[in-house]
């Protein structure tokens, strides 16, 4: 391992058996090494790899992210590296000391009082005893538990639990943070205390690998980033292109999974009551008219419908929901509601046009449903889902807010410089 190397993993394989008999047999075999004298290349019923031939090396005051799907290996790679768990083969080697902030407190021993955990969750994190009696003043505090310290861990609620598994991990001088995804730890304030205390942690050196679905915090606190998929590295190099690489098979996949539903075209797909009428094509469209799959937020979006009526219908609506695909439901206009009553719609084809101005939806993916109905009950005549629209995040923006109303500042003749993204101020923007 190079001089300044923290971690190193080499030709890293990690396979998992599905069934619960089987996992309970290969987990023993693992610990007992080679006795079953099995080979671990190949895989046996009910095995799969969680993780295949992973490469990495990560050096003094380096951060790398961990991003893919549920179940791409990036928890597992960490139990791996903080020594929870064994490789199936390939290296691990790491220098100095392990902070995992992963199951946090899972090592409790609910008889003893929390102060007992203290010392033996420590000693397990490699610290003295010596060493433990220096800082227990300071990590009892950091927990905020107060005179509960005393009462036997079995009584603490999860977060308390939490809390204090944090506190033991984060005051052991730790050379290496391995962070899991959101810091559920505690309330508000409670989590932008651990994001601080993580900061100062890395300020003062140390390495961070962090797995995260949230963009902002792997952008932001990491500098390299690994993208996993069905446990292989997908792609590896900075944490923006990784990103970027990531969310890009995201839409794709989730534009996939769109078109494969509901055919606008066939009128067979599309949900239908009698055969009145049938959406021939939903298109999005920039105020050029040209067709669109992505806009900046506070850009015009116009959904374009048109539609065949087999029979002159009245007390019609055309109505649109935009749907995050991870959300419910934010914005869902009505042609009804919104502005013109019902629409007469008389046999023949027709195109109608609906523009939302301005879109002021937050970064991310979003499906557009569009429906015909009937009446003052809503009946549905004709329905489809089938097109996605990624709304960008603009260079350099954080952005919160469904609206993004316009700021004005007087700066009193202050001086205006750009920020090093390194000193932007999470707090209460974004949970770790
Ligand atoms: N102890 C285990 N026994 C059997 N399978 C396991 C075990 N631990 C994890 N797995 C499986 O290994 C795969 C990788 O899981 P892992 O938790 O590493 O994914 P992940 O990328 O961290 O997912 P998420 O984003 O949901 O946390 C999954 O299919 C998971 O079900």
């Amino acid at each position: 391992m190079s001089d300044n190397a923290v971690v190193r993993v080499n030709g890293l394989n990690k396979k998992f058996n599905r069934d619960l008999k089987g996992s309970f047999t290969s987990g023993i075999r693992t610990l007992i090494g080679g006795a079953f004298k099995e080979n671990p290349s190949k895989l046996k019923a009910g095995e799969f790899w969680a993780l295949r031939n992973i490469n990495l090396e990560l050096r003094k005051g380096e951060s790398l992210g961990l991003v893919g799907v549920n179940g791409s290996g990036k928890t597992t790679l960490l139990r791996l590296i903080a020594g929870v768990i064994n490789p199936t083969s390939g290296t691990i080697e790491t220098r100095g000391k392990i902070a995992p902030m992963l199951a946090l407190g899972a090592g409790f021993e609910p008889s003893l009082s929390g102060s007992q955990n203290v010392y033996l969750n420590m000693s397990l994190l490699g610290m003295t005893t010596d060493e433990i009696r220096s800082s227990y003043d300071a990590v009892v505090d950091f927990a905020e538990i107060g005179e509960s310290i005393d009462a036997p861990l079995g009584t603490y609620s999860t977060g308390m639990r939490m809390r204090l598994g944090f506190a033991c991990a984060v005051h052991t001088d730790p050379q290496l943070l391995i962070v899991d995804e959101v810091l559920a730890v505690g309330d508000a304030s409670f989590r932008v205390k651990c994001r601080n205390k993580i900061n100062d942690i890395r300020k003062g050196g140390a390495s961070l690998i962090l797995v995260s679905h949230s963009r902002l915090s792997i952008e932001y606190l990491t500098d390299r980033a690994i993208y996993l998929q069905k446990g292989q590295v997908l792609a590896e190099g900075d944490s923006k292109s990784v990103l970027d690489a990531y969310e890009a098979d995201q839409t794709r996949a989730t534009r996939e999974k769109l078109n494969s539903r509901d055919k606008p075209s066939t009128s067979a797909t599309s949900i239908e009551t009698g055969k009145k009428i049938t959406i021939d094509h939903v298109r999005l469209l920039d105020n050029a008219g040209h067709e669109i799959e992505q806009i900046f937020p506070g850009e015009d979006l116009t959904v374009e419908v048109a539609v065949t009526a087999h029979e002159d219908l009245d007390e019609c609506a055309f109505n649109v929901m935009f749907k995050p695909v991870v959300e419910p439901v934010v914005y869902h206009p009505s042609s009804t509601r919104d502005e013109l009553g019902w629409v007469q719609i008389t046999k023949g084809r027709h195109t109608v046009r609906m523009k939302f101005d301005p879109v002021i939806y937050l970064p991310g993916l979003y499906s557009i449903r569009v429906n015909i109905s009937q009446g003052s009950m809503m009946d549905i005549l004709c329905h489809v889902e089938e097109k996605s629209v990624r709304v960008l995040r603009p260079e350099g923006k954080i952005i919160r807010s469904h609206y993004i109303p316009p700021l004005h500042i007087d700066l009193a003749g202050l001086a205006v410089t750009a920020p090093d993204p390194e000193d932007v101020d999470f707090e209460g923007a974004e949970d770790l």
